[in-house]
């Protein structure tokens, strides 16, 4: 039998990202510290339904076959994403054995396959470069597009209602204003990027919301006329506005130009913890070769992408050996990277819904929000978004992937593409109402 090519991209997209759990639940997997230990202890499998699927060979357009069954095979050779869909949403009880030694491999499944599907290999790069390759793979992201379609070429779909509704921004950095590269301290987004960012913070109000602490991405972005929320939102500055029936939280400030601003720590107890946690893990990951641990203030970063995949089950084992002692803590994990966080109850999207509310905007179809993001942890702003009568969620990524995000973009320079083509509409646009042309499709993009 031959599989369609729906079927193949639909199980290939769930292999490598995480499944139908990630897209359905939350795109995130949040793994306490209990979940770590637990898997580490017992060997936990929570198989996704689709794990065993499509075992059948498509036939690529060049006639040849591909296996489908190879392409998600588990040898040690090749990245293995093949239980990514294993990964859980909901943190797990802590179990109360102690895992033996972190070198029995059998033992920590759950957070090695996390870990694999987070940078997710192209299929070329599993099989070769090989034309068959190739071609599944442009199939499966064409496919995947008709799903997630290109937020430039939905710009008139996007600015429909822009002429009546107010648009805000929001605007994650790493993966989205700035490209992924392997030193974390070097991510720096490009003068044009920034130049394109102020213009719109100029239009529109504007947010970055990062993973970063919200100190470091202000100094990449420096643009001291954003809002900015760091460590996953939990470190937030915005307006101070406000909307009726909604309270700010929050301490007041002000900013340079007087203007009021709230600013809200909803994890600020959790400080001395991050700190210890940061230390211990600093401590206990130094034997590993590339490994990196970044303290973004409420939350922090255990990067591996100079990791050897060789020692990324040491890195996992050891990272839950140290959660183990922070039960109030959680793992998530984003590109490369794990990322230990307060087990609270808020996350991108309770940022962004703060901002709104900080904004004036508790009545969310007064407002068009966009939200650009690249990674797992934006999943929760795209759901977000996703609940507002005009808002639009846009995931930031060039290969397919599970997403509640509506639209994509395939990296920053289509990003800055965009967001230039919104200033033009807003400069051109808006003067085409009183009188001149008007019409989305004839708003082009600023060279
Ligand atoms: O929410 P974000 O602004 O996207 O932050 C998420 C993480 O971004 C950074 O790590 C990622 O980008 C690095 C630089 O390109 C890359 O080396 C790393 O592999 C990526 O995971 C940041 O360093 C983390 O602390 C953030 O949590």
């Amino acid at each position: 039998m031959v599989l369609t090519l729906s079927e193949v991209s639909g199980s290939l997209q769930d292999r490598f990202h995480g499944g139908d759990t990630e897209g359905r639940e939350g795109g995130l997997l949040r793994a306490s510290a209990n979940f770590v230990a637990e898997s580490f202890a017992g060997g936990m499998a929570f198989r996704s339904k689709r794990s065993a699927v499509c075992s059948e060979s498509p036939t690529t357009s060049h006639g040849s076959t591909l296996s489908v069954s190879s392409m998600m095979s588990t040898s040690p050779s090749k990245p293995s994403v093949m239980n990514a869909s294993s990964v859980c949403s909901k943190p797990i009880p802590i179990g109360t054995k102690k895992h033996g030694s972190h070198t029995d491999k059998g033992q920590f499944h759950t957070l090695i396959d996390a870990m694999r599907a987070q940078s997710p290999p192209h299929l070329h790069s599993l099989h070769g470069d090989t034309p068959e390759a190739f071609d599944l793979e442009a199939a499966v992201y064409k496919n995947w597009l008709e799903k997630h379609p290109s937020a430039l070429k939905s710009f008139d779909r996007v600015i429909r209602h822009a002429h009546k509704k107010q648009i805000v921004v929001f605007l994650d950095y790493d993966g989205t204003l700035s490209p992924i590269v392997e030193d974390p301290e070097r991510a720096f987004m490009s003068p044009e990027m920034r130049a394109t960012v102020k213009e719109v913070a100029s239009s529109f109000p504007t947010a970055v919301i990062s993973g970063r602490s919200r100190p470091k991405v202000e100094q990449f972005v420096q643009l001291p006329e954003l809002y900015y929320a760091g460590s996953h939102g939990m470190d937030i500055v915005g307006p101070a506005k406000s909307s009726d029936g909604f309270r700010v939280k929050g301490t007041k400030a002000r900013d340079k130009k007087g203007n009021d601003l709230v600013e809200f720590q909803p994890a600020s107890e959790y400080l001395p913890l991050i700190n210890k946690v940061t230390a211990a893990l600093i401590e206990t990951t130094k034997i590993i070769k590339g490994a990196k641990v970044e303290n973004n203030k409420f939350c922090v970063s255990v990067h591996f992408r100079r990791v050897r995949e060789e020692s990324w089950e040491e890195l996992a084992a050891l990272v839950g050996d140290v959660m183990k002692d922070f039960p109030t803590l959680s793992l998530t994990h984003g590109r490369k990277v794990l990322e230990v966080r307060p087990s609270i109850e808020w996350d991108k999207g309770k940022a962004v819904d703060f901002l709104l509310n900080s904004l004036g905007f508790k009545d969310t179809s007064d407002v068009i929000p966009l939200y650009f993001g690249d990674d797992k942890t934006d999943e929760d702003a795209f759901k977000m978004i996703n609940t507002t009568k005009y808002g639009y969620s846009i995931l930031v990524s060039s290969v397919s992937k599970s997403t509640a995000a509506k639209l994509s973009l395939q990296d920053p320079s289509e990003v800055m593409e965009f967001l230039r083509k919104l200033m033009h509409w807003k400069k051109w646009g808006s003067e085409s109402r009183s009188g001149m042309q008007t019409g989305g499709s004839k708003y082009t993009m600023i060279p």
